[in-house]
């Protein structure tokens, strides 16, 4: 449990909450405490999906700016490794994570959701990287993780712009999946969530890594991690479980074994 991150637990379902003042501003603390809660429920075998949440006002506003001010070029360079391992704990995570977008997710805020698998924002939701508005560009993955979501071209619209991209946009560019009423975000992000609570954790853990991975290499290397995962999951009690149900008619019992 840390002082502005804690991890909630219900159902199977772990919600990362966000709940600092000034607007969930991602300072030093704030970064390795979300980290720490990613290493936590990826560790945690009772947790089945997470959802990353800053509360009903505001997802996260981006950097602390006035903790940034101040800091040079070597204090920066000396952080900024720890920074992005921070947002790749959270990328990292083997499990379906969804950001429930609520406010602003700016900057860091929209680096921290791009770690997500899925993005379920308010209608009065806006994401955005305004870095280039503060003379910087985006330190958190914001350059790697929002052109391979939304392709270079838009990603370079909002990186040189900085402008607040409103959720219906953000909808059709495909920064975000589903856009919801504002007081619905969390109870729609953990129903999605629920669907997972159960399931069969390794062959989820399988298709994200699969797919992640897969972003990264050539086509015929990201079908070498397929085929590798796939029939690694032929040694696990969930497959034959799941197979075995479907044969005889009845429900599957997953056992994450
Ligand atoms: C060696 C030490 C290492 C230290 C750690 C280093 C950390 C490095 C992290 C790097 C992360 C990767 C790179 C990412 C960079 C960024 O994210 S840069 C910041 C990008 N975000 C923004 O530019 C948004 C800034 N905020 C706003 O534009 C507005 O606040 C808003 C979100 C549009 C909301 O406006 P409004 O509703 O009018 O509210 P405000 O009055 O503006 O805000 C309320 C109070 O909150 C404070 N605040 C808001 N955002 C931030 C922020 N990002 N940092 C710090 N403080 C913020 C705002 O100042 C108000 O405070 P008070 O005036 O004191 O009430």
């Amino acid at each position: 449990m840390g002082e502005f991150v804690r991890v909630e637990t219900a159902e199977g379902i772990a919600t990362i909450r966000l709940d600092r003042p000034k607007m969930n501003a991602l300072n030093r603390q704030v970064q390795e405490e979300i980290a720490a809660c990613a290493r936590q429920v990826d560790a945690d075998p009772g947790v089945y999906a997470v959802v990353l949440y800053g509360g009903e006002r505001v997802f996260a506003a981006g950097a602390d700016i006035k903790e940034m001010a101040d800091m040079s070029y070597a204090d920066m360079s000396a952080h900024s490794a720890v920074l992005q391992s921070c947002f790749t704990a959270v990328a990292e995570i083997g499990k379906p994570v969804i950001a429930a977008v609520t406010g602003y997710a700016l900057g860091g805020g929209c680096e921290l959701a791009l770690c997500a698998d899925i993005r379920i924002a308010g209608e009065s939701a806006k994401l955005g990287q305004p870095e280039i508005l503060l003379g910087i560009i985006p330190g958190a993955g914001g350059t790697q993780r929002l052109p391979r979501l939304v392709g270079p071209a838009r990603a370079k619209d909002l990186i040189f712009t900085g402008r607040h991209v409103p959720a219906a946009e953000a909808l059709e560019i495909g920064l975000v999946d589903r856009v919801v009423p504002d007081a619905d975000v969390y109870t729609e992000a953990l129903a999605y969530a629920a669907r997972f609570a159960g399931g069969p954790a390794l062959a989820l853990r399988a298709a994200k890594q699969a797919v992640d991975r897969g972003l990264e290499v050539d086509l015929d290397s990201g079908l070498e991690i397929e085929r590798l995962q796939f029939s690694a999951l032929f040694a696990t009690d969930d497959a034959k479980a799941g197979m075995r149900a479907f044969a005889e008619k009845s429900q599957a019992k997953f056992t994450g074994r």
